[in-house]
């Protein structure tokens, strides 16, 4: 493959309340028993990207531990592979990451030690599914500076403010761009997903930083953005991005659509996680299960309906749950009644407890307390 690959997860993200308190976007739960980076990185790997660096910072230690090993996706191997960088204090660098491009920028050795030309540069929060190759190949046909997946989130309900916002001609190219904006205009967003030359991307960051800027959305695509070909690749399929709670709750109930399911984990090439070894989930006598994705070591006696339980989740007699998401190791005891909530992970709820929400609001469940409505 032409590209190595920056993955970039360092960002401090406090929307999602508790459920991150211990763990970064990247880490967060999804589908059942893939993490977010699962994406990203199965994304690299079946484009046949042989070398990736995840670069991480905040509450990484879920993170390192899901990365454990680099066979999962496919990169153990002795040329290139899967690198973890984290803020290194040194003689040259006394600072934690101040951006995304000082992130890279404190790595850049990395780079600079690559022979491939290209560089991938995604976040280890987005839930898509994409070739690099055919990506690459529009970039090079383009002959562009900067290549940036984007996507018409025309027939979607999310907050379009969370994104950054283009504005593009009838060739693609990017005229405007506008990070997070009050008020967007238009409907396309960047995924964040960026190609670029990897001499390039050395060039841009080392002359952001000596001008005390860090950040490359704001002082890289903004800032150049009438000076260097800056083109937009348009991606059509699934695309969703985890930023706060209503967008975790969106995204891991998209699951339970069957086409969604179909494209990214029914059709090659799949998605891949570390694997784990819990026992076959067990339904017992009165259990009653309809619309729901159920994770390995789960035991249920009650009813689950239109939900989504992550590994070892513990569900008791007569407790109902319904359009909710139930992380790894939750035990909810006998009698309880659970709708639109996030209980996180190996929360304990006793017997006849009950987390609804009269105007169907998302509530976060940790440890017998509802946090957020
Ligand atoms: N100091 C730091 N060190 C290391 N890593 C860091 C970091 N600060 C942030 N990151 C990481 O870099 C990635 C981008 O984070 P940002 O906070 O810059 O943008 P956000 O993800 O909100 O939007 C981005 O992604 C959305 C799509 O989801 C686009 O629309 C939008 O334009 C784009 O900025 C995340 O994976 C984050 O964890």
């Amino acid at each position: 493959m032409r590209a190595i690959g920056v993955i970039l997860t360092g960002g401090k993200n406090e929307k999602l309340h508790e459920l991150t308190d211990n763990r970064i976007l990247a880490a967060m739960p999804i589908a059942g028993c893939y993490r977010a980076i699962d994406f990203s990185l199965s994304n690299m790997t079946n484009s046949g990207i042989k070398k990736v660096a995840v670069i991480t910072q905040y509450n990484s230690r879920p993170l390192i531990e899901h990365l454990s090993s680099s066979k999962w996706w496919d990169f153990g191997r002795k040329q290139g592979g899967l690198f973890i960088f984290s803020p290194n204090r040194s003689q040259k660098s006394n600072f934690w990451y101040r951006g995304t491009a000082d992130a890279i920028y404190q790595n850049l050795d990395y780079l600079k030690d690559s022979h491939e030309p290209y560089a991938i540069i995604s976040s280890g929060n987005v839930i898509c599914k994409v070739d690099y190759n055919k990506i690459l190949e529009y970039h090079v046909d383009k002959r562009a500076d900067i290549t940036i997946v984007c996507k018409d989130m025309k027939n979607t309900n999310e907050d379009l403010r969370r994104f950054g916002m283009v504005l593009k001609n009838d060739e693609n190219r990017i005229i405007d761009f506008e990070e997070k904006p009050l008020e967007p205009q238009g409907t396309i967003i960047s995924t964040g997903i960026y190609v670029v030359r990897r001499r390039l991307l050395i060039e841009l960051i080392e002359e952001i930083l000596s001008g005390e800027r860090y950040d490359i959305v704001n002082d890289i695509i903004i800032r150049y953005r009438k000076q260097k070909k800056i083109y937009a690749y348009m991606h059509n399929e699934y695309f969703n991005s985890i930023a706060n709670v209503e967008s975790y709750y969106n995204c891991n109930m998209d699951f339970l659509d069957k086409n969604n399911r179909k494209y990214f984990f029914g059709n090659f090439p799949y998605i891949s996680s570390k694997v784990q070894d819990e026992p076959p989930a067990k339904y017992n006598s009165g259990s009653v299960i309809s619309n729901s994705l159920i994770s390995g070591g789960c035991i249920i006696n009650g009813k689950v309906n239109n939900s989504i339980l992550f590994r070892k989740v513990f569900i008791g007699k007569n407790t109902s749950i319904n359009n909710s998401i139930i992380l790894d190791g939750a035990y909810i005891g006998n009698n309880c009644c659970i709708e639109n909530s996030i209980v996180n992970t190996d929360t304990v709820i006793g017997d006849d407890c009950t987390y609804k929400d009269r105007k169907g609001n998302i509530k976060i469940v940790v440890n017998r307390e509802c946090i957020y409505m």
